[in-house]
């Protein structure tokens, strides 16, 4: 089977954003791609929380997710959303960060609000508080899909190896990480978190990624690190999208998720300790 990552250069506004991912989707569709993915806040990239809270919507108005979902349909394709900001009528005006697993039929068969908020001071110049703007989510979440459960998480989720385990322990056999990393934690960590990842799970993983300069009406630009990238079970990169929009076809099979875990069992080793005191 054949999964494509849809690399993204998202700008802050989701009208603009549709076409460009539904003609990706199209070529992925035509090159033979069965399981589509995007990468996280695929509607809007922006750090202005007036702004979004103008151009995003609650999930049952948005038009980003009943556009991708109808095209979904159209191709009888399997499509990963990698996320969506959404508003949720919370009255503190918090928003989501949520991930979805789309069927080739157009449904929604699984949603998942990325738990880990990326509050970090990456240099003296470089802040984020995702916190402020978004309401983390609190469950862990694997999608049923005709060719496998995939287990979903999103960009900062990486850094957390025991939500990729519970996943992997429960059934999943692809893990989902769609990001918009920033460049300076992408050059130094991405890769390897990723294969990390993948080695300890025996999953493939699946991350595609905002990349670029993000062309913004409101607030701050922001850059982010692309290299959308496709991990084997044994850890091997089978394919990485670069620092270009575009897309990444790569062919996969569960076989080898049997495979790697066979040759090394850990994911069933766990054992119970105490302390440390
Ligand atoms: O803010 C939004 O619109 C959507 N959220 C994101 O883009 C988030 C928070 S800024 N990005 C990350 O988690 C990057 C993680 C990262 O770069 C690392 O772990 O090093």
């Amino acid at each position: 089977m054949k999964a494509a990552l849809i690399q993204l250069n998202s700008s802050d506004q989701p009208s603009e954003n549709i076409p460009v991912v539904v003609e990706f989707m199209r070529q992925a569709a035509s090159a033979g791609a069965r399981f589509l993915l995007t990468p996280e806040v695929t509607n809007c990239v922006s750090d202005s929380r007036a702004h979004q809270q103008e151009v995003l919507s609650l999930e049952a108005d948005d038009p980003t997710l009943a556009a991708l979902r109808a095209e979904a349909e159209a191709l009888g394709v399997w499509l990963l959303i990698g996320s969506l900001g959404l508003k949720t009528g919370d009255a503190d005006g918090r928003f989501a960060n949520r991930s979805f697993m789309i069927s080739p039929k157009g449904d929604i068969v699984a949603r998942y609000d990325k738990i880990h908020m990326f509050d970090v001071q990456i240099s003296e110049t470089e802040t984020y508080r995702e916190s402020g703007g978004y309401r983390p989510g609190d469950r862990a979440v694997i999608a049923d899909t005709d060719f496998g459960w995939v287990g979903m998480t999103i960009c900062y989720d990486v850094r957390f190896p025991h939500l990729h385990r519970a996943l992997a322990q429960s059934g999943a056999k692809i893990l989902t990480g769609p990001a918009a990393f920033s460049p300076v934690s992408g050059k130094a960590h991405w890769e390897t978190l990723l294969r990390a990842r993948a080695i300890e799970t025996g999953c493939y993983v699946f991350a595609p990624a905002q990349c670029g300069t993000h062309p913004v009406t409101k607030g701050r630009s922001r850059s982010t690190y692309g290299h959308s990238l496709a991990v084997s079970p044994w850890g091997e990169v089978l394919a990485d999208g670069g620092e270009n929009v575009g897309l990444t076809l790569v062919d996969f099979d569960l076989a080898e998720v049997d495979a790697a875990r066979r040759k090394i069992p850990s994911l069933s080793h766990d054992r119970a300790f105490r302390g440390p005191q």
